[in-house]
C-alpha cells in the first residue's frame, strides 16, 4: 500500500506535534506558518491547546483556522520569545535552505521564524530537492517597483511574472521567478535583498529550518544539517 500525499501530508503534522511537545509549557508561544501542511499540524496542534499558551500566526489565513479551533494568536509586537515555529515549504534542501511563498505568505512567515528559538520545517518527499529552484522563486515587492524588479531579476538570470490576481497580506503584489538552479541560495538571497523596492524574497537560505520531519512512504525521516 502506498500513502496519497494528502496522507503523507497528515502524518507530518501529526509528527509535528510529537516533535514539539516536549518543548511546550504553559507558558510557550508557538509560531503557525501558512499552506495545506500548515493547516493539518493546526488541526493536530488543537488537540493540545491545554500544553500552551498561545500562537503567533503567519497569515490571516492561519489566523482564522487557529481561532476557528478556539487557540489564541497573538499579535508578534506582543510576544518577547517564541519556543519554536513550525512551517511546510515548496523545496528543501540537504541544507535545509528553503524556497517558501508557494501560498503567498513569505513575508509574515520569515519575520514570524526569526523570533522563534528553531524552525521545524515540515513536507512530504515530493518537496526534498538537491538544487533549489525548481519551484518558481516568490518575491513580494511593493507595487510602484514591479517592473524595476522585475528587470533586476531578469539581469541576475531569472524569468520573472507577476502573480495574477493576488495581493498578499500586506496588500503587495509577488513576482514568480523561474530560471535558477542553486545548491546553496545564500548569495542570491542576499543580493535580492539589496534590490530596492523588494519587500521578502522566498529563499530561506541565509535562515534555513533547523530541523525537517519529512513524510515517506518508508515513516517520517528526521533531517539536520
Ligand atoms: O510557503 C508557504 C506559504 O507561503 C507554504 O509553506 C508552502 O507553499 C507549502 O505549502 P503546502 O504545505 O500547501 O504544500
Amino acid at each position: 500500500m502506498s500513502f496519497s500525499q494528502q496522507q503523507l501530508k497528515e502524518q507530518v503534522a501529526k509528527a509535528a506535534v510529537d516533535y514539539i511537545l516536549p518543548l511546550l509549557t504553559p507558558e510557550s508561544i508557538v509560531g503557525v506558518g501558512t499552506g495545506s501542511t500548515a493547516d493539518l499540524f493546526i488541526d493536530e496542534l488543537a488537540k493540545h491547546k491545554d500544553k500552551f499558551k498561545a500562537t503567533v500566526a503567519s497569515s490571516e489565513r492561519s489566523t482564522q483556522r487557529l481561532a476557528q479551533h478556539g487557540i489564541s494568536v497573538l499579535n508578534l509586537n506582543d510576544v518577547q520569545s517564541m519556543v519554536v515555529y513550525v512551517d511546510g515549504a515548496d523545496e528543501i534542501n540537504p541544507l535545509l535552505q528553503m524556497i517558501k511563498g508557494g501560498g503567498g505568505a513569505l513575508t509574515r512567515e520569515k519575520i514570524v521564524a526569526s523570533v522563534a528559538e528553531q524552525f521545524v520545517c515540515i513536507v512530504d518527499e515530493s518537496k526534498l530537492v538537491d538544487q533549489l529552484g525548481a519551484f518558481t522563486l516568490p518575491i513580494e515587492v511593493l507595487p510602484m517597483a514591479l517592473q524595476s524588479v522585475s528587470r533586476k531579476m531578469v539581469a541576475l538570470g531569472g524569468v520573472a511574472k507577476q502573480r495574477e490576481g493576488f495581493i498578499t497580506d500586506n496588500g503587495n503584489p509577488i513576482i514568480d521567478v523561474g530560471g535558477f538552479s542553486l545548491a546553496d541560495a545564500r548569495e542570491l538571497e542576499g543580493k535580492i535583498n539589496d534590490i530596492p523596492g523588494v519587500v521578502c524574497c522566498g529563499f530561506f537560505a541565509l535562515s534555513p529550518a533547523t530541523v525537517a520531519l519529512v513524510s515517506t512512504q518508508e515513516g517520517i525521516k528526521i533531517l539536520t544539517k
